[in-house]
């Protein structure tokens, strides 16, 4: 088979790939996609000035040639970080072309030190993504499909980088069709294909897990939002034993707060109040935001005096944040019950809100119990 022709035929996959890209998920694409598009068009670009040195200014062509190859490596590994949430080694990911650039220029003379200097320094870098790639946690399929790829191809470069330094004389030339070049370019044909549908596929997730994010939290405070909440809640009911104490919060006079103060200021409250929650329960216990300024709280079961001491922290802090941060303090009601063995959640919700609407109209900033509570 003919080298040239499988060369281009990477380059072309490369540049339709990135081009498809583009087309189906936008040039902006974010969370790592437009890394993966940089990655595949410098891909193609590597290539096309590989072949061109062949013809032309080749000390030239094919120092540049070798340096974009190694930034599209730096984008692999750029695009792996940005879709598993690691921190990017910027420095790193933008030094390694250019002194690989340099170091190929000086030892370009010896035709087989460059070679082995580029194969080694560019599978290195490919060696770190696919390092990167299958020790992150997460969702796994993606993962693997992309880290499997790289480092086959990584390893391949590898073995390359150690026949053109040990044995030179048996290394074949760029061009020449030779069993390792043919399988070289099949296989990076091979991994930059596996590698889009891995991202694309690892898009996919991203994208889902913020619909799901945004279906059940509550924008403003990061809380559960209402539905979740009841879904949730009616589900640890159901596997409860009437242990649990369901618990309707509301904040003391925050109509006036948005009257006086401005609207976010309110907002501010609302964080500071979702802020207080999560900080004081347990992980067990779940949090939501009921609505406007109301929060709803399902606790696994505690001795009433835990209950007791709960309360007096959720007010103390409330009131402290809210001096610490915005200069005044805000309290809240609130209506506590046991929920009954086999009670419906509504039932139970309306119970709470009895006992919450006693505590408003006893004067605020209390909590008002049903029995057992306390
Ligand atoms: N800033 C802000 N205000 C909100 C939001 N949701 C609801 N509100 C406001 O919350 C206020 C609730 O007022 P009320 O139901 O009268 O309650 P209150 O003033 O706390 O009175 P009491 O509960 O009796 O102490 C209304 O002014 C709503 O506009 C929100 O997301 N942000």
């Amino acid at each position: 088979m003919d080298v040239i022709t499988l060369l281009v035929a990477v380059l072309v996959n490369a540049l339709l790939m990135s081009l498809a890209l583009a087309v189906g998920v936008g040039i902006r694409a974010r969370g790592g996609l437009q890394a993966w598009q940089f990655m595949l068009l410098t891909q193609a670009a590597g290539f096309a000035l590989l072949i061109a040195a062949k013809q032309v200014a080749p000390v030239l062509l094919a120092t540049l040639g070798v340096m974009v190859l190694s930034a599209s490596a730096s984008a692999m590994a750029l695009t792996a970080c940005r879709f598993l949430g690691q921190p990017v080694p910027q420095r790193w990911l933008g030094a390694v072309p250019l002194a690989l650039g340099v170091a190929h220029y000086v030892a370009l003379p010896d035709q087989p030190l460059a070679t082995a200097l580029t194969n080694f320094i560019i599978s290195l870098q490919i060696l770190w993504a696919s390092w990167q790639l299958l020790s992150g946690a997460g969702a796994v399929r993606w993962r693997w499909l992309c880290g499997v790829a790289a480092a086959a191809n990584a390893l391949l470069m590898l073995g390359r980088a150690v026949l053109a330094f040990g044995w030179p004389e048996a290394y074949p030339r760029f061009t020449a069709p030779h069993p390792l070049n043919l399988t070289h370019l099949m296989l990076l044909n091979a991994s930059l294909v596996l590698g889009t549908m891995g991202f694309l596929l690892a898009h996919r997730d991203a994208a889902e897990q913020a619909l799901v994010r945004l279906a059940s939290q509550d924008t403003l405070t990061g809380l559960l939002n209402r539905r979740e909440w009841m879904n949730r809640a009616g589900r640890a009911l159901g596997a409860a034993d009437g242990a649990a104490v369901l618990v309707m919060l509301d904040l003391d006079h925050f109509k006036q707060i948005n009257d006086q103060r401005g609207h976010p200021v309110g907002d501010e409250v609302l964080k500071l109040a979702g802020e207080v929650l999560r900080g004081e329960l347990r992980a067990s216990d779940l949090v939501g935001r009921y609505g406007g300024e109301e929060f709803c709280l399902l606790l696994r079961h505690g001795d009433p005096s835990a209950f007791a001491r709960l309360d007096a922290r959720l007010h103390q802090t409330l009131r402290r944040r809210c001096e610490a941060s915005l200069g005044f303090e805000v309290d809240f009601s609130a209506g506590a019950v046991r929920v009954a063995p086999d009670e419906p959640l509504s039932a139970a919700i309306a119970r709470a809100d009895d006992q919450l609407y006693r505590a408003k109209h006893a004067g605020r900033g209390r909590t008002c119990c049903g029995d057992g509570v306390l």
